[in-house]
């Protein structure tokens, strides 16, 4: 299945209304942060579940879901309760399971599982999904007597289709042989054939392929083999402890047979693992995990794609967009009853609560036509082509096949992500060995600070990777200790990528920690003060870089906003800071700084207050951008002074100067030129006459702004601020 825009798209638009989720849950660690039922952040006081259950079955000491209301309550507790989440929790606190670190899926699972039993009891026939309908039925019915479906005693019940517990285990494995019932549960792939045996029966990878693609295939999954062992064991471990969640809640006794088969338990949480997707909080962080219905379900992955999504907890009261891609299938045959049942229709036992979980929205990042295939990342993009192959076969095994993957040579970006310095001289065989363990030591070095809280030695280890591109053994004994350093990483490959981002908040972390030891202690201060300033610096290198990559592939849009978003806030924190009193007289700290934001910049649309209208964007990037550069290359000497790899770096924004770094070794990176246009006018700086913190504050407003313009393609004019939201954001944060 695939899904297709019924009519032409324009770039930035919605493509479906608010779509609920069929089920979702949050976290293990949002549990005491968050509303079960509706994911916004908790009050101070928050509500209990509300349970139609007995409790006297129900575990102590596990974590309890906590509500933001007596409604949201009262939509999800039942359903808490029913599914044997709480067991599943009590099971994960009581043993841990070796494969699984949180327990978000197997619960999401559960709820579904639930869901779609209790659906098929109402419906008198299913749904015409493709294939046996009957098979179907019995799969997910025929399982051990259900208390929980007592309620619906005029409906036939689980135990009228089998009461024979060996029979309905036969029954299992029969429908599960049969190809079209393993592969969809109310429309969604399951998957789990592949998941868990490797290959498909059928040869997915017969077909056109160039030869070349065809070998990088076969190795991406010769290299997975093993993980399609520990991928297997996986859901056969999370299956078993579905299985005995499930009968705890049954009031029995949670004991499974050794040898049992969990198959309806591990063709559910196949599905979870295929179709769900990680619901993430304004500020990108990762809440819950929820599976929508075919709508967002059926839309396939590409590395280029053409759309993205967000969610929205509230009720969105402006116009409601309604959906605008169908399946191939319908598009093809507008009047086939079978993809229409399909399609959105499915309606769980809590449909009636239509506002239940956060709701999910697609959006077009490039101009789509109609009859269009409408596609989503399911990877990180900024990952190179091999990674982005490796991890889509190890999580949903396939290939992807997108224009991006096929591009014969490689496209630039990919390039880019992997490429070298020229510095490196290396035979390319020991360059691919020495990458590999470059990647273990970066992987190591950002370990110091994540799992072990050692900042000071992550930035240590990664600025000396990052400008050496040294093994940390060979820096116990330097060979060309007299050598002037050398740039050997590339600043747009993905592991310097990973690195900035680490280092501009390792370096923030330290600068408070420091902070906090000794405010007074002037030596501290100015050590605290450079660690900012290095922090922006990384902060500001990051936009830059991957700035440089969204010239060449405009689905990179949702990264590059965020990043600019955030060099754009360290640089407005830097410029804030009172240490400036410490260092500058007077500091930027003593201008009026709402000024600053209200008045308009004479090159590009700084104080537009309307919100960019998306058909001029292309011009009003360029206007923002061209003052961006203007700015940079104003601060770049006083931001980068402290650390011996930013000294390298000549400017984070235009990327020229390495073309000439590029010498004679074989590898030539093309690297764009940049349109930068000289002279942006200053804008007037009032009683200032600290010309750094001026520009540092413009950088930062401009930057900003340029964020928040490219992250209302991908999320909505909602998520850009206006300058009066500015000003008062930052009031609040000075
Ligand atoms: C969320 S589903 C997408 C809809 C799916 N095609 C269907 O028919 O229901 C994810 C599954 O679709 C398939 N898929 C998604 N994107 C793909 C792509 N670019 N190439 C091949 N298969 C893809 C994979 O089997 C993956 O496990």
């Amino acid at each position: 299945m695939e899904m297709r825009a019924v009519e032409d798209i324009a770039i930035g638009q919605d493509l479906t209304p608010p779509l609920p989720p069929l089920a979702v849950v949050l976290n293990d660690s949002a549990l005491s942060s968050h509303c079960s039922a509706c994911f916004s952040t908790l009050p101070p006081h928050p509500f209990f579940p509300t349970t139609l259950q007995n409790l006297s079955h129900v575990p102590k000491n596990i974590p309890t879901p906590l509500y933001c209301s007596p409604r949201c309550s009262s939509i999800d507790s039942p359903l808490h309760f029913s599914s044997g989440e709480p067991y599943l929790l009590s099971l994960f606190l009581q043993s841990p399971p070796a494969t699984w670190d949180d327990s978000s899926d197997l619960r999401l699972s559960l709820r579904l599982l639930y869901i779609f039993r209790e659906h098929l009891k109402e419906c008198s026939f299913l749904p015409s999904f493709p294939g046996s309908t009957t098979s179907e039925r019995r799969l997910l019915l025929g399982g051990k007597k259900d208390y929980s479906f007592q309620q619906n005693q005029n409906v036939a019940g689980p135990d009228d289709y089998l009461e024979n517990k060996e029979e309905q285990r036969e029954n299992m494995k029969s429908c599960c042989h049969n190809d079209i019932v393993m592969e969809r549960i109310a429309g969604l792939m399951t998957n789990r054939e592949r998941l868990i045996f490797g290959e498909n029966r059928k040869d997915q990878f017969r077909g056109s392929y160039e030869e070349d693609n065809l070998k990088e295939n076969r190795e991406n999954r010769e290299g997975s083999c093993e993980s399609t062992e520990s991928v297997s064991e996986r859901i056969r471990e999370g299956a078993e402890l579905m299985a005995k969640a499930r009968r705890m809640c049954l009031d029995e006794d949670g004991n499974v047979e050794k040898q049992e088969e969990f198959v309806v338990e591990e063709m559910v949480l196949c599905l979870v693992l295929t179709n769900a997707v990680e619901v993430q909080d304004k500020s990108g962080c990762s809440t819950g995990v929820a599976v929508y219905g075919t709508a967002i379900s059926w839309i396939n992955h590409s590395c280029s794609p053409n759309a993205c999504y967000r969610f929205s907890l509230g009720l969105e009261n402006n116009e409601q967009p309604r959906l605008r891609i169908v399946s191939a299938a319908k598009m093809l045959d507008p009047g086939n009853g079978n993809c229409l049942m399909m399609e959105g229709d499915f309606q769980h036992p809590f449909s009636e609560q239509n506002l239940y979980g956060p709701r999910i929205i697609v959006r077009s990042i490039k101009a789509v036509n109609k009859g269009e295939e409408v596609t989503i990342a399911y990877t990180d993009l900024l990952q190179p082509k091999e990674m982005r192959q490796a991890e889509l076969w190890l999580k949903y095994r396939f290939s992807c096949r997108c224009q991006r993957c096929v591009a014969l040579p490689k496209t630039y970006v990919d390039y880019a992500l992997q490429a070298l310095s020229a510095a490196n001289s290396d035979s390319p065989k020991s360059t691919i060995n020495k990458m590999e363990k470059l990647s273990l030591n970066f992987d190591d070095a950002i370990n110091d600070y994540l799992s072990h809280g050692d900042p000071k030695s992550c930035c240590m280890k990664l600025e000396h990777l990052l400008s050496h591109g040294q093994l940390l053994d060979e820096l116990l004994e330097p060979k060309e200790a007299k050598s002037p350093p050398k740039l050997k990483m590339h600043p747009f490959h993905h592991l310097s990528l990973d690195a900035y981002t680490t280092l501009a908040s390792a370096y923030k972390v330290q600068a408070s920690d420091l902070l906090a030891l000794n405010y007074e202690a002037g030596s501290l201060k100015l050590e605290a003060f450079n660690m900012y300033k290095t922090s922006a610096a990384y902060s500001l290198l990051l936009a830059g870089a991957v700035d440089h990559l969204f010239m060449f592939e405009s689905a990179l849009v949702a990264s590059v906003a965020n990043f600019w978003i955030n060099a754009g806030e360290s640089l407005l924190s830097l410029a804030r800071s009172s240490l400036w009193d410490s260092f500058l007289n007077p500091g930027p700290n003593h201008i009026e700084f709402s000024s600053f934001l209200t008045q308009k910049c004479n090159w590009c649309c700084l104080t537009d207050t309307s919100g960019p209208n998306l058909m001029q964007l292309e011009e009003i990037k360029r206007q923002i951008s061209n003052c961006i550069a203007n700015k940079t290359s104003q601060v770049w000497g006083m931001l980068a002074s402290e650390s011996n790899f930013l000294r390298l770096i000549q400017n984070p924004i235009d990327f020229s100067w390495l073309a000439s770094a590029e010498t004679s070794t074989g590898l030539h990176l093309h690297v764009a030129e940049p349109v930068v246009e000289k002279g942006c006018i200053p804008l007037k700086a009032g009683a200032c006459n600290d010309e750094v913190g001026m520009n540092l504050i413009l950088l930062g407003i401009h930057c900003l702004r340029y964020g928040r313009l490219l992250s209302a393609i991908c999320f909505g004019l909602s998520a850009e601020r206006t300058t009066t939201q500015l000003i008062e954001f930052f009031k609040e944060s000075g």
